[in-house]
C-alpha cells in the first residue's frame, strides 16, 4: 500500500506540492488528473524518488509501510527497480537509442529481478510475448527507432514491470499515441495489473482513461489534491470548479450540456443513478430549475455498470412531459 502524509515538495523559492493525505490500496488503479502545471509528475516524481537534485522534501511515503522520503539514492533506486516501476509518455527518451530492445529488457531482468545469467534472455522474451509484443525473438533484435510509438511504449512496459513491482506509475503514457494504439496500452495495464495484482498510479487528462482505467480517482489543483473518491461518484459530483470543469468539457457532457440549452434552462449537474430502460421516461430528482419545474427527462442513453443500470440523461425538448 502506498500512503502519503504532510507531503511538502519545495524547489527553490517555489512549494510545489502540499499533499495532506492520499493512498493507493494494493492492486487498484488510480488516475490522477489536474491542469497542466497542477503537480501531477511532481507526485509521480516524489513518489519514483526522481525529483531533481535541488528539491526539498518534507512528510512522509510510505510502501508497504517502508518510509522512502529520507532514503539515500541508492536504496531509492532499489526501491524503483524492484518495487516501484515507472513509464512515461515518451519512451523514446527512456530507451537506450543505441541498444538493441532486447538487451535493455534483458538488462531490466538481471539488474532487478535476481535471475540467473542463463535465465535472463528467455526472461526478457517472456516479458516481451507479457506486453503481447509480435514475434518476440526478431523484435528482441531491433532498436528502439525501428519500432512503432505503441512498441516502444509496449518494450518500456516490460521493462517496468521485470521485477513485478507492487505499484506501477504511468504519466501520460498514451498521450502521444493515436486512438486505437492507446486503446490497445490501456487494455495491456488494466490487463497486467490484475494479473499481477500491481496498484497503479496514472496520470492523464483525459477522464475517458481515467474511466477505462482507474476505480478511483484524485484531482490535483496548483500543487494540492482538492477531490479524490470512486471515479463515478467524483465525475458526477463534483466538488472543486476544475473538476466540474474538466466533467463539463468530456463528451457525454457536452451532449447532455447542448440538450439543456435547447431547452432554454441553465446546465447544472444531474445525479444519474435511476433504474431505467432505455427509451422508458423516468422520473429523477433533477436539480432546479427543472426540479421546480416538475419535468421529466426520457432516458436516451444508459450504460450498465457492474449490473447497475446508471445513466447520464440526454434531454430533449419533446421528450418531457409535466
Ligand atoms: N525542475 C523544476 N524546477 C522547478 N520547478 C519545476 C520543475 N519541474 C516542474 N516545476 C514546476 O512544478 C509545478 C508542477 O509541475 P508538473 O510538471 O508536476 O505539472 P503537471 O501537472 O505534470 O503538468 P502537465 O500536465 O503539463 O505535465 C509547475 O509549476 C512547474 O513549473
Amino acid at each position: 500500500m502506498l500512503e502519503i502524509h504532510d507531503l511538502s515538495v519545495t524547489i527553490g523559492p517555489h512549494r510545489i506540492l502540499g499533499i495532506e493525505e492520499f493512498q493507493i490500496l494494493p492492486g487498484r488503479r488510480m488516475g490522477l488528473v489536474g491542469e497542466s502545471g497542477s503537480g501531477k509528475t511532481m507526485m509521480a516524481t516524489s513518489i519514483a524518488g526522481l525529483l531533481p537534485a535541488d528539491s526539498v522534501v518534507r512528510g512522509s511515503i510510505r510502501l508497504d509501510g517502508r518510509e522512502l522520503v529520507g532514503m539515500s539514492d541508492r536504496q531509492r533506486a532499489k526501491v524503483r527497480g524492484s518495487e516501484i516501476g515507472m513509464i512515461f509518455q515518451d519512451p523514446l527518451k527512456a530507451l537506450n537509442p543505441v541498444m538493441r530492445i532486447g538487451r535493455q529488457v534483458a538488462e531490466a531482468v538481471r539488474i532487478r529481478s535476481g535471475v540467473a545469467r542463463r535465465d535472463v534472455r528467455g526472461r526478457a522474451l517472456e516479458l516481451l510475448e507479457q506486453v503481447h509484443l509480435p514475434d518476440p525473438e526478431a523484435l528482441a533484435r531491433r532498436y528502439p527507432h525501428q519500432l512503432s510509438g505503441g512498441q516502444r511504449q509496449r518494450a518500456l512496459i516490460a521493462m517496468a514491470i521485470a521485477r513485478r513491482p507492487r505499484l506501477l506509475v504511468a504519466d501520460e503514457p498514451t498521450t502521444a499515441l493515436d486512438v486505437t494504439v492507446q486503446k490497445g496500452i490501456l487494455e495491456l495495464l488494466l490487463e497486467l495489473s490484475r494479473r499481477h495484482d500491481m496498484a497503479l498510479l496514472f496520470i492523464t487528462h483525459d477522464l475517458g482513461v481515467v474511466r477505462a482505467v482507474s476505480d478511483r480517482i484524485a484531482v490535483m489543483y496548483g500543487g494540492q489534491l482538492v477531490e479524490s473518491g470512486p471515479v463515478e461518484r467524483v465525475l458526477r459530483l463534483p466538488h472543486h470548479r476544475y473538476t466540474e470543469a474538466l466533467v463539463a468539457a468530456s463528451p457525454t457532457r457536452r451532449r447532455l450540456k447542448e440538450s439543456t440549452a435547447l431547452l432554454g434552462v441553465p446546465f447544472t449537474t444531474i445525479p444519474g443513478t435511476v433504474p431505467a430502460r432505455r427509451g422508458i421516461p423516468v422520473r429523477m430528482h433533477l436539480p432546479e430549475p427543472l426540479h421546480t419545474r416538475g419535468r421529466g427527462v426520457r432516458v436516451r442513453a444508459c450504460g450498465n455498470r457492474r449490473g447497475r443500470r446508471s445513466l447520464v440523461p440526454v434531454l430533449e425538448s419533446g421528450d418531457l412531459w409535466s
